[in-house]
């Protein structure tokens, strides 16, 4: 069995699938685990602009600047706290897409704001935009576009409030433009080749399930032909009886089950009288009936521990475990009596069935099966030979 390659295409600027049922899918996957991803993130981001406190302290010391920067920090702080339990209950990263963006913008406007709170600690701050900014693209589990328009606006916004607040040349600001737009490419592209990668993955994965379904769907059809083969091959398909080879199968093992428990077991086989005549002036169809007809006269007579078999075109054979030679002759008499009180033909109800029936057996010694049928079939040949409609035991059971 085999498939063709899944055929998938990845689009160039953001590394989404073109096609909106595999993207969807695709998020739908990973979402469990872009839900916790965002959260993780969202407490440790969360933990580290609240430790930026202690700078703030030894910087400013206590002032009015350093209460609207806790004021301001703590905002964020909180922000993040509740949007990571907004996330993790409402997250959904198919519909709510945006919800996962939040936090780069709450972390943005943070970050831009402690610009015009702290305009000396300039380097510093054009570090941590550029952290951020790779952590935006590297560490929060997110959509290309979504991350690069998060992105720009950071960059932009911080840039903006710079040039506002602080007091630097041309040159510094664009040393600052230069290393925000390399620090954005840089993370572009490494999203972009992850966004690719992980898509990749995902393709991969999707056909290897189709795969693997494909091949489940085949093995468990292999089984049900497989079944259906053998109940062909186990029954025979006129009486509904086991066939002669399942037979043979089955009473071996009864034979070895009576032999282990030191059980007596008997067998028999069954011959219709003349059936030949049956078919000649009947048809075969009235043939049919008459031989299913006794099949179920065997089935209802017997108990449900006997096997019965259909030995070949109108003789039939029963295995009868605990059952001594003499209690099989009761059996088969029974049985005979039966059959002879079925109708052959409706509209001559004088017109009777005849069986004949050689029986074998063993009491508890060790036997061969086939042996077994070989004596009930000279019986049963004895039994035809002195005249028809009789039971007949086996000389050597
Ligand atoms: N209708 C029908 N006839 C079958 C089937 N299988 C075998 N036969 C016929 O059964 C008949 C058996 O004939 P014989 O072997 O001569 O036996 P008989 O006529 O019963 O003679 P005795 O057994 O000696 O009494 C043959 O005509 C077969 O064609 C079957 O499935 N359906």
């Amino acid at each position: 069995m085999s498939s063709p390659r899944t055929k998938y295409s990845l689009h160039r600027l953001t590394g989404q699938f073109h096609e909106p049922n595999r993207e969807a899918m695709y998020r739908r996957d990973i979402e469990p685990r872009v839900r916790l991803e965002s959260c993780l993130t969202l407490i440790v981001a969360a933990l580290v602009f609240g430790m930026f406190v202690i700078s703030d302290y030894y910087y400013i010391g206590v002032s009015t600047e350093l209460y609207l920067l806790l004021a301001m920090r703590t905002l964020v702080i909180v922000s993040c706290v509740i949007l990571a339990f907004v996330l993790g209950r409402w997250g959904s990263y198919t519909s709510n897409v945006w919800l996962h963006a939040l936090p780069l913008w709450i972390l943005a406007t943070g970050i831009i704001l402690i610009v015009p709170l702290r305009p000396d600690s300039l380097a510093t701050q054009v570090t941590a935009v550029v952290v951020a900014t790779m952590a935006f693209y590297l560490l929060i589990p997110n959509l290309l576009p979504v991350v690069a328009i998060a992105s720009f606006y950071l960059n932009m916004g911080f840039l903006a409030a710079t040039a506002m607040v602080a007091d630097i040349s041309a040159v510094v600001a664009l040393r600052i433009l230069l290393l925000l737009i390399m620090a954005n490419v840089v993370g572009f592209f490494a999203l972009l080749r992850l966004e690719k990668l992980q898509r990749g993955q995902f393709a991969l994965l999707q056909e290897e399930r189709v795969q693997n379904q494909q091949l489940m769907d085949e093995i468990s059809h292999r089984k049900s032909l497989e079944a259906q083969l053998r109940r062909v091959a186990e029954r025979d398909a006129l009486t509904g009886l086991d066939s002669r080879s399942h037979f043979m199968e089955r009473a071996r093992e009864l034979l070895l089950r009576s032999q282990h428990q030191q059980a007596p077991f008997s067998l028999f086989m069954i011959d219709v009288d003349h059936f030949k005549a049956i078919n000649d002036t009947w048809g075969h169809s009235q043939g049919d009936r008459v031989l299913s007809a006794i099949a179920t006269t065997c089935r209802r007579s017997l108990r449900p521990q006997d096997v019965i078999g259909r030995f070949g075109g109108e003789e039939f054979i029963v295995a009868l475990p605990d059952t001594r030679l003499k209690d099989a002759r009761v059996v088969a008499e029974r049985l005979q009596k039966e059959v002879a009180e079925l109708l052959v033909i409706e509209e001559l109800p004088d017109q009777r069935l005849t069986v004949t029936i050689g029986i074998a057996g063993v009491l508890h010694e060790k036997a061969d099966l086939e042996a077994l049928v070989n004596q009930a079939d000279q019986a049963l040949y004895a039994g035809k030979h002195n005249g028809r409609n009789r039971v007949v035991m086996s000389n050597e059971g």
